[in-house]
């Protein structure tokens, strides 16, 4: 793994004991409204196959694992020790269990075959791997033909308004509350990370160059969000 690897690595389990709380406290609890459009978008249905890269907590890896069944199956890959803890401990008590299998991974170089997966989710993850178009490769390996993948991330909003208004927010509310916990640092990293993160048509066109052959950029949240569904 390389140095910023590790360091993004750190970032997350830094940031684990407090991360499911500050999600619903930030978004007002509308990321589970994002997270169960993603999953739609994705296709998943009964007795599928389907992997959740960057799970972190596994919120995404228990829609999806509802969705499908006890006949179906659900991987959930993250390399935050942290937050892979959190996400086995959440769905230990669930009944009726879910059938999801919490793998400790790097998502650049997943430990499965070729052509294995139905479906795919991704949350808030591309942005935060180190090679993006790696990542979308890695993810057309393990995935049928046909298999399609959702994939939600923040976004920068076109409208200078919402734009604007992003902005503000990660500094004056998201990085203020991160404060209280001593993590100011590791929520500063959101709004530079998005600045680097290609908007929705330069994703699409990184998924034709991975060999997705469609691929489509649905903005959500006024534009302040993202969902790239790619089809193999
Ligand atoms: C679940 C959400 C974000 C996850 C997330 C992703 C990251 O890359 C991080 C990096 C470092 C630290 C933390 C994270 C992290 O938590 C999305 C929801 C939470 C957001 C923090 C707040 C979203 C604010 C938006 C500008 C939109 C506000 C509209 C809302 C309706 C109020
Ligand atoms: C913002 S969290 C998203 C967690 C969850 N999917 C959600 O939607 O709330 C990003 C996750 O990506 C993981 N991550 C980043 N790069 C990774 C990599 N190369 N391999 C595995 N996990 C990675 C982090 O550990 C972290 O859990």
């Amino acid at each position: 793994m390389t140095d910023r690897a590790s360091e993004i690595q750190t970032i997350f389990n830094n940031i684990a004991p407090v991360y499911d709380n500050l999600n619903d406290w930030l978004s007002l609890g509308q990321h589970r409204v994002w997270k169960l459009m993603t999953v739609k978008w994705s296709q998943a249905k009964t007795s599928d196959t389907c992997i959740d890269l960057c799970c972190g907590s596994g919120d995404l890896s228990q829609i999806l694992a509802r969705q499908v069944g006890n006949t179906g199956q659900v991987f959930g890959v993250d390399f935050s020790a942290g937050l892979l803890a959190i996400a086995k401990q959440r769905v230990q008590n669930h009944y009726p269990p879910l059938a999801i299998d919490w793998v400790e991974a790097d998502v650049l170089q997943l430990p499965f075959p070729d052509n294995y997966f139905d479906c795919a989710t991704m949350g808030y993850g591309l942005r935060n791997v180190t090679d993006i178009p790696g990542c979308l490769r890695e993810l057309y390996r393990i995935l049928k033909p046909g298999a399609t993948a959702a994939i939600l991330d923040f976004h920068r909003p076109y409208n200078p308004v919402m734009q604007n208004f992003q902005q503000w927010y990660l500094k004056n509310v998201v990085v203020t509350a991160a404060e209280h916990f001593g993590l100011t640092e590791e929520y500063a990293y959101i709004s530079p990370s998005l600045d680097k993160f290609p908007q929705g048509q330069q994703q699409v066109n990184l998924a034709q160059q991975a060999g997705f052959t469609t691929a489509t950029h649905y903005q959500i949240a006024g534009g302040t969000m993202g969902v790239l569904r790619i089809t193999k």
